[in-house]
C-alpha cells in the first residue's frame, strides 16, 4: 500500500462521478450476472461483447454483433453528454472485467492500432485506485481514484503515452488534502471498458480459435 497523491491531473484524462445511478448499477449487474463469464487463461473473468479480443494474441479474434440492448442507454449517454463527439468513435465493442479482492490488471497501454482515440471505462462495485505511469519516464505517475458508477475517460496523452494498472492489493490508501490517509477494503469490482475496433481486417472470423490458452 503506496500513499500517493491521488487524482493529480493528466492530459486528456477525466473522470465524471455518478455516471449512473444506482438502480442502474444494479440493472447492469443483474444483466452481467445472467450472461456466461469467461475464465479462459487470465485470472479474472471477463466477458466480450462486439468482438471478442484475445490477450494472448493481442487481437480481436471474432465479430460478435452489436452491443447487447442493455448498454444502449450509456452509449446514447456517452453521445448525449458529448463525450463520444465524433460518429466514427460510438463503441462497437465492450470488454467486461471482474476482479475479485486480490485480482488486478498488468501496466498496459490499450492498443493504439486495434482501437480508437477515445476509450471509456465505467466502475461498479467496489472503488479501487489506478496508476498510470508515463511509459518513458517511470517518475511521472498519477494515481486516479475510481468509485463506484464513474466513468473514466481516456484520450490524447493519458491514452497513448501512459500505462495504467490496477494492484491485487487487498487494503489500498491513498492520502486526501486535509483528511490524511484513506483506505479502500478491495472487494468485487466490475468494470464495464468501451472502446471502438477500428479495422477488423486481419484476425477477424477466426471460427478456429476457442480462447483456451490466453494468458493476461
Ligand atoms: O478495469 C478497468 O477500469 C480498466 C480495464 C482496462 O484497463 C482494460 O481492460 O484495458
Ligand atoms: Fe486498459
Amino acid at each position: 500500500m503506496i500513499p500517493g497523491q491521488i487524482n493529480a491531473s493528466l492530459e486528456g484524462l477525466r473522470i465524471i462521478e455518478d455516471f449512473i445511478n444506482k438502480d442502474e448499477e444494479l440493472e447492469l449487474i443483474n444483466a452481467l450476472n445472467s450472461n456466461a463469464w469467461c475464465g479462459r487463461g487470465i485470472a479474472r473473468r471477463t466477458q466480450h461483447y462486439g468482438y471478442e479480443f484475445s490477450y494472448r494474441y493481442r487481437k480481436i479474434m471474432r465479430d460478435l454483433g452489436p452491443l447487447p440492448d442493455f448498454m444502449d442507454f450509456i452509449i446514447q449517454r456517452l453521445v448525449n453528454q458529448e463525450i463520444i463527439r465524433d460518429t466514427k468513435d460510438i463503441p462497437n465493442m465492450c470488454i467486461v472485467n471482474e476482479y475479485d479482492a486480490g485480482q488486478g490488471i498488468m501496466p498496459h497501454t490499450d492498443s493504439a492500432t486495434l482501437f480508437g482515440p477515445v476509450i471509456t471505462s465505467l466502475s461498479l462495485l467496489s472503488p479501487c485506485l489506478m496508476k498510470f505511469t508515463h511509459a518513458s519516464n517511470l517518475n511521472d505517475e498519477a494515481i486516479i481514484l475510481l468509485r463506484p458508477r464513474s466513468l473514466l475517460i481516456m484520450t490524447g496523452s493519458s491514452r497513448y503515452d501512459y500505462k495504467h494498472t490496477i494492484s491485487k492489493d487487498l487494503v489500498e490508501g491513498f492520502e486526501v488534502d486535509g483528511e490524511g490517509i484513506l483506505e479502500i477494503v478491495r472487494s468485487r469490482r466490475i468494470s464495464l471498458t468501451f472502446r471502438t475496433i477500428t479495422s477488423c481486417e486481419e484476425g477477424c472470423n477466426n471460427n478456429d480459435y476457442d480462447g483456451s490458452n490466453d494468458e493476461s
